[in-house]
């Protein structure tokens, strides 16, 4: 396996790239460690398969490098980048068992025979398969053959990376939990460099170590689910990851603080100062509570999602979203929200703005 580096990657579809908005993928620093477990997440039409395509070899980038192990690789074609690919929908022989079909990228490479007996068993115990290794492939369901797959990415294990784009898709809703948390077990257990890529937040929180998350073309954050989540570094982010999304709040600066209609809000820390531009706050919906003194809003719906409540407020023209356990207010109530400081950021210009108190609780 190897270390992954992408560097100045910039790729456009078009022949004379004039604006940043010409290049699907802007410009792309990156690197992945060996053997980690990352996601690439993002909306469609972000970049992804673009990326993914430049990394397997079937696009060339338009600027930059990809590397290997420190070892250029930009101008090689696909079959020498010895790359895994499992794609949306599963890629396997029906007419052979399955266990040829897992012996297949093995035997396609000469290996020895006793060696493909032992990987292939390996392989289909970690896939709970074995019962399956003498049934035709045509006569499995769908989440088999993806399983069988997968199996076929993970069956070598002298490839330079396993690439998943979207696996999932074709997977039943009930059974897709099942097969997202055993990738993330194969992961642990296979120790391959995996790139897992997808818009489904969910699917990317579960299987990565470290997520990479892209939007128009752009790395806005690369971090693991935790730090996603507590600390966005970008609006997108805030909004992408959660249920509902983090609430953005146009604010104003002054004297050192942030303002909503008037009222200062108390945020998490000091304000960047080389930082310009458009000024909003930014806070999860889990650290808004409601009491008696706040920012005044009215209560529009109340939605019970099992765990807890999801209260959506109005702040004048502007909706906020509050995650509460008891004491729920009924819609058309006045209600007061509070935002917990350490968990209120300032944002300028979509990017995150404030430093963390030394010592404040997130
Ligand atoms: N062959 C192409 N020719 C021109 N433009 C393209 C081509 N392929 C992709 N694009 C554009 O490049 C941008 C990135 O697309 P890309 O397919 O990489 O995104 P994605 O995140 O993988 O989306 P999806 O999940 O829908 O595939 C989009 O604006 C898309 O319209």
């Amino acid at each position: 396996m190897a270390k992954i580096t992408l560097s100045q990657l910039r790729h456009s579809y078009f022949d004379n790239p004039k604006t940043p908005d010409d290049y699907a993928l802007k410009e792309i620093d990156l690197d992945w460690d060996d053997g980690g477990a990352y996601a690439l997440l993002g909306p469609s039409g972000c970049g992804k398969s673009t990326l993914l395509n430049i990394i397997s070899g079937l696009r060339a980038p338009s600027e930059g490098r990809i590397l290997f192990d420190d070892q250029g690789v930009t101008d090689l074609p696909p079959d020498r980048r010895n790359i895994a690919q499992v794609f949306q929908f599963p890629v396997i022989y029906d007419t052979m068992s399955v266990y040829d079909n897992l012996a297949f990228p093995l035997r396609n490479r000469q290996v020895a025979g006793h060696l493909v007996d032992k990987r292939v068993r390996e392989i289909a115990q970690m896939l709970e398969v074995e019962d399956m290794l003498d049934h035709r492939a045509a006569g499995l369901s769908p989440d088999n053959k993806q399983k069988i797959s997968m199996g076929r990415g993970l069956v070598r294990d002298d490839v330079n990376v396993v690439m998943f784009d979207e696996p999932l898709t074709v997977i039943d809703p009930h059974l897709k939990w099942k097969l997202r948390s055993k990738l993330k077990e194969l992961h642990q257990r296979v120790r391959a460099t995996m790139i897992y890529v997808t818009h489904d937040q969910t699917e990317a929180l579960t299987f990565a170590d470290q997520v990479v998350v892209m939007q128009e073309g752009e790395i806005v954050q690369i971090g693991t689910p935790v730090d996603l989540f507590e600390r966005p570094a970008h609006t997108f982010v805030g909004h992408f990851i959660g249920s509902p999304g983090m609430n953005v709040l146009p604010c104003e600066v002054k004297e050192g603080g942030a303002f909503i209609e008037g009222q200062n809000v108390a945020l998490e820390g000091d304000i960047d100062r080389n930082k310009t531009g458009k000024t909003q706050i930014g806070i999860r919906p889990e650290y808004v509570a409601l009491g008696d003194q706040g920012l005044p809003a009215i209560v529009k719906k109340v939605a019970d999602v099992g765990r807890h409540y999801v209260v959506e407020a109005l702040m004048g023209e502007q909706k906020v979203s509050a995650i509460i356990k008891q004491d729920v207010p009924n819609p058309g109530e006045q209600v007061h929200l509070q935002f917990k400081p350490a968990q209120t950021r300032l944002y300028m210009d979509d990017w995150l703005a404030t430093t963390a108190r030394e010592g404040s609780a997130s």
